[in-house]
């Protein structure tokens, strides 16, 4: 469903992606992580052509350097890292501005367009707001509404780059969970995000981006996330454990953490010195 041939792309003399190709098909869910600055928003922005790189970038069998930016949208969604729009539009608005590659000539949003904003907000669980000033949200609201105006927008293929980073807990699994049922729906999507246990927890397969702007993993999520790969990205900070069926990543030495920084077992010892 999106196939990305050898992107390169560089600002200036500032090479930032090298020859980076991978190909997802539909009902992929498909972490990209790697550390700060290392080139994964400017990854989405090639594939979206926002950016002149070299390579290829196919969806649907489609070369998307032929496509209308009409047609690449009615294929491909994306949702920003960060989104401050200039007007306080509605946030009923906002979301069916997702229906706008669907428009035809001179005609506005007709009942269907309402009715899948309507129901894409319903899914989020942002209705509440509709009638609410975007401009006016929090973050966490606004990164929700954009992801209602993204699944309004009906493509196979979503991008979204760090859609859980404002969210509270409970929207960040709500978010993970949705995406996990549009992949199972035939969606196919790529999410950057900055959480190994994120991509341990939901998404089928990773892919990698190292700080020479290449791919440095690229399968299975349970054969690419490791020790080994953990500590090649983050230092020796964390380790993979397991948890029943599950893996987790936990921060290291959490023993000699808990000892300085509980408060609790601190209360225990001053009250036994008191006893004492
Ligand atoms: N408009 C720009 N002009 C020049 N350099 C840029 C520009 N945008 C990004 N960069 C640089 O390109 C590199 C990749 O940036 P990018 O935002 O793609 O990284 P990222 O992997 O998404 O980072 P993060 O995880 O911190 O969001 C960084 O070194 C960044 O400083």
């Amino acid at each position: 469903m999106l196939r990305v041939e050898d992107v390169s792309f560089a600002y200036g003399d500032h090479q930032v992606l090298d020859r980076v190709g991978f190909e997802l098909g539909t009902h992929e869910l498909c972490a990209l992580f790697g550390p700060n600055g290392t080139g994964k928003s400017t990854l989405f922005r090639c594939i979206l052509g926002h950016l002149s790189r070299t390579g290829r970038v196919h969806v649907d069998g489609n070369d998307t350097s032929r496509m209308t930016a009409g047609r690449l949208a009615r294929l491909v969604a994306y949702v920003p890292q960060e989104h401050r729009p200039p007007f306080p539009y509605r946030v009923r608005d906002m979301v069916l501005m997702g229906r706008t590659p669907h428009l035809g000539g001179v005609f506005g949003p007709g009942r269907r367009d309402q009715e899948v904003a309507d129901a894409a907000m319903e899914r989020i669980g942002v209705a509440h707001l509709a009638d609410r000033s975007y401009t006016t949200l929090s973050g966490g609201q606004r990164q929700l509404v954009l992801l209602a105006r993204a699944l309004a927008q009906e493509t196979p293929v979503l991008l979204l780059d760090e859609p859980t980073a404002a969210l509270d807990f409970g929207n960040q699994l709500l978010l993970w969970q949705t995406v996990r049922s549009l992949t199972a729906e035939g969606r196919t999507a790529l999410i950057c995000t900055h959480d190994p246990n994120h991509v341990l927890w939901f998404c089928h397969r990773a892919l990698v981006l190292g700080r020479d702007g290449r791919l440095v993993a690229d399968g299975r999520v349970a054969d690419v996330v490791d020790d080994e790969l953990v500590t090649d990205l983050y230092g020796p900070v964390s380790e993979v454990a397991a948890h029943g069926q599950d893996r987790v990543v936990l921060p290291l030495d959490r023993s000699s953490l808990a000892n300085r920084d509980n408060p609790g077992a601190n209360r225990e010892s001053v009250l036994n010195s008191a006893r004492r």
